[in-house]
């Protein structure tokens, strides 16, 4: 029953707060649909529309908002977050600025990265690495069911 509640709470969902570029590209928003979804069977995911096709490199709309409306709505849910799941392989400056508040927060993070895309991670990502709070874990796409279920840096296991 770990999978879907709080340790210690039996009676919430686990709330994820999921990280994927939007501005820095949306090359992979299929994929972040398909983590966002399993992430769905863990708890509750705060950030949703980051993983929606209707979303472009636009953002949200920031002129019914604004981009400080957008800034901290998801710094707040960032402190609401249980854990932080971030696929890192498209580089984006607002994802790499999250990642850095949720280590001042102390949060739980999970980040995924694609080797196969050819790219080479920032070493201010996988030098934050500590096997602990902070797990970078490298896979390929048929490997995603299996990576989020892995003990080792499985979001929601504690
Ligand atoms: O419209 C938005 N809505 C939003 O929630 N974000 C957040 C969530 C994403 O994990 C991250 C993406 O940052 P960027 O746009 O710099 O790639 O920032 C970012 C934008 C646009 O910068």
């Amino acid at each position: 029953y770990l999978r879907d509640t709080v340790q210690g709470e039996t009676d919430r969902r686990m709330k994820v707060y999921f990280c994927g570029s939007i501005r820095g590209g949306r090359d992979d928003v299929l994929l972040y649909r398909k983590i966002v979804e399993k992430l769905q069977s863990y708890g509750t995911v705060l950030t949703e529309h980051v993983s929606s096709t209707e979303l472009s490199d636009r953002g949200e709309d920031a002129s019914a908002a604004g981009d400080r409306a957008i800034h901290d709505r998801d710094v707040d849910w960032l402190r609401q977050s249980d854990v932080v799941v971030a696929e890192v392989t498209q580089p984006s400056l607002g994802v790499g600025y999250e990642l850095g508040r949720a280590v001042d927060m102390k949060k739980k993070i999970f980040c995924l990265f694609r080797p196969s895309s050819g790219r080479c991670l920032s070493a201010m990502i996988r030098g934050a690495d500590d096997g602990g709070l902070f797990v970078v874990r490298d896979y390929s796409e048929d490997e995603l069911e299996n990576v989020l279920e892995e003990t080792q840096g499985n979001p929601t296991k504690t």
